[in-house]
């Protein structure tokens, strides 16, 4: 059995990031960005007023001073004169500053009567005025890789990046195996259960970024897991649940070693997911996962998220931990890496009672895993822990 961190370690050599695609910028939202994108114009383009009010020409005022209204300025709408003293141009938000312009006065500071405006007491200090490129200049740079998020989008649109390049999204084939297994909505026989972490699994990848594939569930027989095997073909990233451990029927392994599998390792010392293994049929990069339900989710957490974050050319490593104090004792750990769900509540994290790795409910429940390293010693309440958000 390996540790964990040679298990991620070589995982992270199964792929390489993937070729850079051209979307919509509407498309973009939660895309990787492949290459460093540049504005192509200033931001904002022109001075211009940052309220509703009256541009005019110099920045020392009194109350009672007044001005003649000589024009407007909206957004949208340029005033082509030039503003002299003791006059102002009625200006709005969003509008370019006219040629002379020093302060905006917004217009509750103001008394009107017909072309003339009369400043009142105690004017509000601020001048209003947002500079040219104030936002960002033309060639500013938003760098890559980065993940892209709504403010993002916000952000290219303004600099007028209608095309985003970025990834391409990795496409993970994902195929179930056993025969008691079948799909959400069909009719199961009394010995069967529904099929739940390929639906789970896929929801996690795809949230990452990948594509998925959902196979059709493979029997536990090596014809029925053959014929998957060969439609994953093409596949970034084929990932298989089940048939791992040592029983008779657990067949993956073997099957997949003869359609070409090099396998890299076979078995972790971890809780849950021991029976993890990982290598390459061909091009494609393949991780047999456990098929407890609470096991391969916590494989995709650890092993599959970060494999995804390199394929989509972003830094990628061991998820990040914090520490925590604990809510209550914990037991000695046991010689393998144990991954327990725990929730944090009140700065502090508190592992539920059934570790089960069958308990989908609990896993369900838990916003964090416990970090627990090997042979690590009974810990008392209060003791700092290592801990995953998930
Ligand atoms: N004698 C031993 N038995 C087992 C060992 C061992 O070391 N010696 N390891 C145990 C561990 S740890 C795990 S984890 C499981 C993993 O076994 P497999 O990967 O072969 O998984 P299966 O036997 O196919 O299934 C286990 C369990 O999970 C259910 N399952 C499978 N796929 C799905 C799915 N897509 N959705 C929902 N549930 C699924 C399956 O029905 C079984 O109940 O082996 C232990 N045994
Ligand atoms: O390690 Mo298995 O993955 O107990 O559930």
């Amino acid at each position: 059995m390996i540790s964990v961190a040679d298990a991620l370690a070589a995982v992270l050599k199964l792929g390489s990031p993937v070729d850079v695609e051209l979307v919509p910028l509407i498309d973009a939202d939660g895309r990787v960005l492949a290459q460093d994108v540049a504005a192509t114009r200033d931001q904002p383009p022109f001075s211009a007023s940052a309220m509703d009010g009256y541009a005019i020409s110099t920045v020392d005022v009194a109350a009672g001073d007044t001005f003649t209204v000589i024009g407007e300025a909206a957004a949208g709408h340029r005033f082509d004169g030039k503003i002299d003293d003791g006059q102002a141009v009625r200006i709005f938000t969003g509008a370019p500053l006219p040629v002379g312009a020093q302060r905006v006065i917004i217009q509750e500071d103001v008394t009107r009567a017909g072309s003339s405006i009369t400043l009142r007491e105690n004017i509000d200090k601020g001048h209003h005025i947002r500079p040219s490129g104030g936002d960002f200049k033309v060639g500013d740079l938003l760098t890559a890789p980065r993940r892209l998020g709504p403010s993002d989008v916000a952000l290219l649109a303004s600099m007028n990046v209608a095309l985003v390049p970025v990834r391409r999204r990795p496409v993970v084939a994902i195929i179930a195996t056993g025969d008691e297994l079948v799909s959400p909505g069909e009719t199961p026989r009394d010995d069967q259960i529904i099929a739940s972490n390929s639906l789970g699994l896929a929801a996690m990848f795809r949230r990452a970024g990948a594509q998925t594939r959902l196979l059709p569930i493979a029997k536990d027989t090596a014809s029925s897991l053959e014929m998957d095997l060969s439609l994953a073909e093409g596949a970034d990233l084929l990932v298989t649940i089940g048939g791992a451990s040592v029983g008779d029927r657990d067949i993956v392994a073997e099957v997949a070693g003869t359609m070409g599998l090099e396998r890299d390792f076979y078995k972790v010392a971890m809780r849950p997911g021991k029976p993890l293994m990982a290598g390459r049929i061909g091009k494609m990069a393949m991780i047999g996962l456990p098929g407890n339900p609470v096991s391969s989710m916590v494989c995709g957490e650890l092993f599959i998220r970060p494999l995804l974050d390199h394929f989509l050319g972003l830094p990628a490593g061991p998820r990040a931990r914090i520490s925590l104090p604990l809510a209550q004792p914990l037991d000695a750990n046991s010689q393998r890496e144990h991954y327990m769900r725990a929730n944090i509540e009140d700065g502090a994290v508190r592992a539920f009672d059934r570790q089960d790795s069958s308990l989908l409910t609990v896993l369900a429940q838990a916003n964090a895993l416990i970090v627990r390293p090997p042979n690590d010693p009974a810990r008392a309440a209060g003791e700092r822990t290592e801990v995953i958000a998930l």
